[in-house]
C-alpha cells in the first residue's frame, strides 16, 4: 500500500481547499509548532510537516524551545496560541524532556485546535463516535484502507500496542467502522495466536520487526506503524518485511507507508479547523 502515493493526492485536495477558503473568506490556516529540544528524529518530523504545510498554503509558526525550558513557560505559549484567533491548529511535539509533564501540556491545548486529538475531551468525543478532531496516524490508517477498498465492517481487527497516540484511537476509530476489535499488548499470553486471527493487523509496538510471516493469517491486511531507526541508518517497521510478503494481501511498507499519512491528515485536520473557524463553539 502506496501511502506515499496517496499521501500526495490529500495533500493536492487540500491545496484547493485551501485557495477556496482563501477566495470565500480570506482566512489562512495557520498551525502553530511547538519542538522541545533537539531530538534529531523530532526535528526531521518537524521540518517534514513545515516542509508539507508550505506547499499546500498553510503556514505554520515554529517554536524551537530550549531543552530546558521550563513546564510553565511552555504552558504560557500554548495559552497564548489559545487564545489567537489567527492560530486554527496548535501541536506540541512528542516526546518532551522529563521535567515537563506531558499530559499537563497536551491538556493544556483548547480541545478546539488540538490538531493531534490527544486531549481528554477529544479522545472521548472520539470513542462515542461523535468526533471533532482524529488523532492523525490511525485517521491516516483508515484513508488508506479506504483508498484500497478495504472496509473495516464485520472483519476481525487485531491491534498491536495500547498508546494513547495510536492503539488506543485506533480502537475507536475501528469500533466506530463496524469492527470486531481486539487490542494486543505487551502482557498479552500467546500473541501469535491472536494476531493470526486478524483480517487486518495494525501493528504499533516501536519494537523492529517483531512481526513475522508466522504471526499472520494467509491473505491478513497488514498495517505497519513502526518507524525504527537502526544502528546502521537504516529505517525498519515492527513488521518483517521479508516474511510477510508473501503471506499478506496488502502490506504497508516503511518508508512510504503510514508515516507520510500522518502528515497530510495533520494537514487536513488543520485546514478542517480553519474552515470551522468562526462557527458556533470554534
Ligand atoms: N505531537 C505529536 N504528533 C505526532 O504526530 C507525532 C509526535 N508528536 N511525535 C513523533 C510521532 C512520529 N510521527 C511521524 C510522522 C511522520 C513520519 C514519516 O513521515 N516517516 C517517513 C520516514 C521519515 C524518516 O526518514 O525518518 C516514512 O515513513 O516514510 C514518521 C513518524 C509523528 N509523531
Amino acid at each position: 500500500m502506496d501511502g506515499k502515493k496517496l499521501a500526495q493526492e490529500v495533500k493536492a485536495e487540500l491545496k484547493q481547499r485551501v485557495e477556496e477558503l482563501w477566495t470565500s473568506k480570506q482566512i489562512v490556516p495557520r498551525l502553530a509548532v511547538i519542538l522541545v529540544g533537539e531530538d534529531p528524529a523530532s526535528q526531521v518530523y518537524v521540518r517534514n510537516k513545515r516542509r508539507a504545510a508550505e506547499k499546500i498554503g498553510i503556514k505554520t509558526v515554529d517554536n524551537l524551545l530550549p531543552a530546558t525550558v521550563s513546564e510553565a513557560d511552555l504552558l504560557d505559549l500554548i495559552y497564548e496560541y489559545n487564545e489567537d484567533p489567527n492560530i486554527h491548529g496548535i501541536l506540541v511535539q512528542l516526546p518532551l524532556p522529563a521535567h515537563i509533564d506531558e499530559a499537563k501540556v497536551t491538556h493544556a491545548i483548547l480541545p478546539s485546535k488540538d490538531v493531534d486529538g490527544f486531549h481528554p475531551v477529544n479522545m472521548g468525543h472520539l470513542f462515542m463516535n461523535m468526533p471533532h478532531s482524529l488523532p492523525c496516524t490511525p485517521r491516516g490508517i483508515m484513508e488508506l484502507l479506504a483508498a484500497y477498498g478495504i472496509s473495516p465492517a464485520g472483519k476481525e481487527v487485531v491491534i498491536v500496542g495500547r498508546s494513547n497516540i495510536v492503539g488506543r484511537p485506533m480502537v475507536a476509530l475501528m469500533l466506530n467502522a463496524d469492527a470486531t476489535v481486539t487490542v494486543a499488548h505487551s502482557k498479552t499470553k500467546d500473541l501469535r495466536a491472536v494476531t493470526k486471527r486478524a483480517d487486518i493487523l495494525v501493528v504499533a509496538t516501536g519494537r523492529p520487526e517483531m512481526i513475522t510471516g508466522a504471526d499472520i493469517k494467509p491473505g491478513a491486511v497488514v498495517i505497519d506503524v513502526g518507524v525504527n531507526r537502526l544502528a546502521d541508518g537504516h529505517l525498519v517497521g515492527d513488521v518483517q518485511r521479508q516474511t510477510v510478503e508473501g503471506v499478506a494481501s496488502y502490506l504497508t511498507p516503511v518508508p512510504g507507508g503510514v508515516g507520510p499519512m500522518t502528515i497530510a491528515m495533520l494537514m487536513k485536520q488543520t485546514v478542517e479547523f480553519a474552515e470551522k473557524s468562526g462557527q458556533d463553539g470554534y
